[in-house]
């Protein structure tokens, strides 16, 4: 059984067209016809056929000018050019336009279902050419070793597990720094979908004008500065995932369009009428409380529940015994060493930026060790500090509860980095390891002045 083809006949020999219209619907593939040049390129503008069969001598339009049209209103699609009168001349010329094939009639049905499989198969290679293209351009590869073992990530290890199989979509919620993109990274390689690379879109990092067209694609001339058509992370996505970080920054007016897409796989670009069908899987990552989110209407209910199908909630680093040490291994790498006080402090800290602020710790006292060897003095102020208080509450070293909110510890840290940087917001955000947007956010939700 071969896979269902969407097909156009282009041709005026009425009799002839039904007849191919009954052979190749009997075959399971979804077929239309018209009998009119201009109508053949009206409906591929509003309908992504994956072929076109054409007659070469239509009254009105002559097969170069009507293959020249079809090709700039459809890139994508392929044409097959079936002619009573087929000189070397046209097949030259239709080869040089573009054309998969140029054959005369009578042309056995079965001769002809297997062009039209071969030229799907080369739309299929283009498409994945290109959405490779776009994936090394746009996207940036992240690692990809989960590192764990406390309780809360072999919970973790084992949703996982579960989830990456299943074809639904998943919500992925955690603070900052947590690890989102990774089990994201995780949840695609253990699915059917890891063949093809994971597409990502950072909601936050866009400004919100250009997330509809990242998401969605534009066609050419569609807005000021679109001077190019491009197609949608959602089109690169086809096949595989697409990990929409942050989606609670998505703007609510794009929240309906995403909705639609999640629910029948449809999808217009911006500045295009015709409708396209993509088949992606969402994996959706937040630091905002989407359910608070919804109640204050920030965020649309339905969009939750249908992103909420999955839901993964990722602890953060304070509360996964064991793994600090763990981390430190890994990233200090061959040519540093901490020692045993620096490691203490390490242990002791709360970690509000979670293992990414772990990660920029250690890449900023490998800079300042000296003989590749970290010590305290190596190691940022605020852990430093709390290095100091654990020790002079706990001289006999027994284990301390951690004392004050983390939302506390979260505004400290932030205000700090912020004097540290003398206010530049750029620096402060490179230094937590957070987008700009989100800094201005926090700052606005801790009262900090800017
Ligand atoms: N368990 C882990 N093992 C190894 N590396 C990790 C782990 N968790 C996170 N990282 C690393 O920490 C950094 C931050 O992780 P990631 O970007 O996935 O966090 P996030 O939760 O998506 O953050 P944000 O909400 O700010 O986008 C990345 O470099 C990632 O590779």
């Amino acid at each position: 059984m071969t896979e269902p083809m969407e097909i156009l006949f282009v041709d005026d020999e009425v009799d002839f067209s039904e007849g191919c219209v009954r052979w190749f619907e009997k075959k399971g593939h979804r077929v239309s016809q018209t009998s009119s040049g201009q109508d053949g390129i009206d409906r591929c503008s509003v309908h992504d056929f994956d072929i076109v069969i054409l007659d070469w001598n239509l009254p009105g339009l002559c097969g170069i000018e009507l293959v020249q049209r079809m090709r700039e209103s459809n890139p994508d699609t392929e044409i097959i050019v079936l002619t009573g009168e087929g000189t070397i001349n046209n097949a030259v010329e239709s080869m040089r336009l573009g054309v998969f094939d140029f054959q005369t009639k009578p042309f056995p049905m079965g001769d002809l279902e297997r062009r039209c499989l071969a030229a799907v198969e080369r739309r299929k290679l283009k498409k994945e050419n290109t959405q490779l293209r776009e994936v090394i351009t746009r996207t940036k590869k992240p690692a990809t070793t989960i590192i764990g073992t406390s309780q809360p990530m072999r919970v973790l290890g084992r949703l996982i597990d579960r989830v990456a199989p299943r074809d639904n979509a998943v919500l992925i919620q955690g603070e900052s720094g947590t690890g989102k993109e990774l089990v994201a990274q995780a949840i695609h390689s253990g699915s059917s979908r890891s063949g093809r690379p994971l597409v990502t879109i950072n909601c936050a990092a866009l400004p919100e004008t250009l997330v509809e067209s990242e998401l969605f694609g534009h066609e050419k001339g569609s807005f000021t500065g679109a001077t190019q058509m491009q197609p949608g992370l959602f089109e690169v996505a086809d096949g595989s995932t697409l990990f929409i970080d942050e989606i609670g920054e998505l703007p609510l007016a794009l929240q309906p369009k995403l909705l639609r897409v999640l629910e029948d796989g449809s999808l217009r670009r911006i500045g295009s009428h015709k409708e396209r069908r993509v088949d992606v899987r969402i994996v959706a990552a937040t630091n905002r409380d989407l359910k608070t989110e919804v109640a204050e209407g920030r965020f649309r209910e339905d969009l939750y529940y249908r992103i909420n199908v999955m839901p993964i909630d990722l602890p953060p680093l304070r509360e996964r015994d064991g793994d600090v040490e763990l981390l430190v291994n890994h990233f200090l790498g061959k040519d540093h060493e901490m020692d045993e006080e620096a490691r203490q402090a390490m242990v002791a800290y709360s970690w509000p930026g979670n293992i990414r602020q772990l990660i920029n710790t250690l890449e900023r006292a490998q800079v300042l060790a000296d003989d590749g060897v970290i010590t305290i003095s190596d190691l940022p102020e605020e852990l430093r500090h709390e290095h100091t208080q654990t020790v002079a509450s706990h001289p006999t070293g027994v284990e301390l509860p951690k004392v004050g909110s983390l939302i506390a510890l979260e505004r400290e840290h932030i205000a700090e980095v912020l004097r540290r940087e003398n206010g530049n917001k750029s620096k402060a955000a490179r230094v937590l390891g957070i987008e700009r947007r989100k800094l201005y956010r926090m700052m606005k939700q801790h009262g900090i002045e800017g």
